[in-house]
């Protein structure tokens, strides 16, 4: 490996380069970003105040908007981390697979469902690799999740994330550009569980804002969590993923973090639902992608094709896309019948 690229200057893939140029051995690190105006900006600045307000870029970063130059000197065996929200995936794969030449390690740091399809991260890439018949191009790939807001990672302050493979190679290659300083690097076979709990969390963040926000008390929020960490566990293992995962980073772990922290973009949409602000404002005003708003729908829909219940992600579908009001949301929520809570 000599270089390590980021795709994607939003707010976690300048924090992750960020971290990364700080590599234990000083490989050349490129965050490149779609608006050349950003870009020229950052290099004047060294600051993204558009994602990042108010921290200062490592020097050594290098920043690019030149799609047609980036991967000139690129090795295969070079690292690229794919930091755009999911809405970008499938076009940032199919712009990768136009060029020539292009680094064949490649780790997506997104977290939630294509819209629509319900598809996860990997199966997106999956299709685009076939539709493009580029299959063959050898290209390995990984996810990269867990509890981590940017801001923090931005200023350096301790975090752990799991990657996840299946490949044993390209999980110590992650670990090997990533894994120091104040950052801990696991690694994990388990695909699904990992993108499932990134992706559901994201909902239940909204979940939980929308409690907090209308005074539901510390008891309901314990309730909230523990109930939608059993949808996620419940959808997880449908979908194949193993129940160790959601006990781990990217389920539990991230749930916490994004549900109670108020750093969380999806935890504000919820707390603003409460007010009873209309979505399209709250959206308009967060300046950030909420991946959560964005594959609501996709993780009811995946849990109803697999027959599994996940009511408090449907409610807040309902809430989010039917204009059902928070306060009868929760009313419909404690309505329903006893159960036992397996
Ligand atoms: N911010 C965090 O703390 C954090 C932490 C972990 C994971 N994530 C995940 O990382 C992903 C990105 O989040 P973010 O916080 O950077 O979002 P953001 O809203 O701060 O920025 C999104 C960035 O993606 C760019 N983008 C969108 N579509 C693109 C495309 N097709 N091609 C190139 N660039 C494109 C935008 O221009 C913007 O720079 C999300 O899935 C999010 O869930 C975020
Ligand atoms: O700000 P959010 O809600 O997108 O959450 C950011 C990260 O995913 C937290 O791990």
């Amino acid at each position: 490996m000599k270089h390590i690229y980021f795709l994607g200057a939003g707010a976690w893939g300048t924090a992750m380069a960020m971290h990364a140029s700080k590599n234990k051995k000083g490989l050349p690190v490129t965050l490149w970003s779609r608006s050349d105006e950003l870009a020229k900006t950052i290099r004047a600045t060294r600051f993204n105040q558009q994602y990042l307000q108010d921290i200062q870029l490592p020097t050594e970063l290098l920043i690019s908007s030149d799609w047609n130059q980036l991967f000139d000197d690129c090795a295969q065996e070079d690292l690229l981390f794919i930091a755009t929200p999911v809405s970008g995936l499938k076009e940032t794969v199919d712009h990768l697979l136009k060029l020539q030449q292009i680094p064949k390690n490649w780790v997506w740091l997104c977290k939630g469902l294509e819209p629509k399809t319900s598809l996860m991260p990997h199966q997106v890439i999956a299709r685009e690799l076939s539709l493009a018949s580029a299959n063959d191009r050898g290209i390995n790939t990984a996810v990269l999740s867990g509890p981590s807001f940017a801001s923090e990672v931005a200023k350096g302050m301790p975090c752990a994330l799991t990657v996840a493979s299946e490949s044993n190679e390209l999980i110590a290659k992650v670990q090997d550009a990533l894994h120091h300083g104040n950052m801990r690097i696991y690694g994990s076979n388990d695909i699904v569980g990992v993108e499932l709990g990134g992706a559901i969390k994201n909902v239940l963040a909204i979940a939980t804002g929308i409690g907090d926000g209308l005074g539901l008390g510390l008891n309901a929020r314990a309730a909230l969590l523990t109930r939608g960490l059993a949808e996620m566990m419940r959808l997880m293992t449908a979908m194949g993923g193993k129940s160790e995962t959601a006990m781990g980073l990217t389920g539990v772990g991230d749930l916490i973090l994004t549900a109670t922290g108020d750093l969380s973009r999806n935890r504000r949409v919820g707390l603003q639902l409460a007010t009873g602000k209309k979505l399209p404002e709250i959206l308009k005003d967060l300046g950030h992608v909420a991946e959560g708003v964005l594959c609501a729908q996709a993780v009811s829909d995946l849990a109803k094709s697999k027959g599994i219940e996940m009511p408090i992600t449907h409610m807040v579908c309902e809430v989010l896309f039917k204009e059902l009001d928070a306060a009868t949301a929760v009313k419909l929520l404690m309505g329903r019948d006893a159960k036992s809570e397996a």
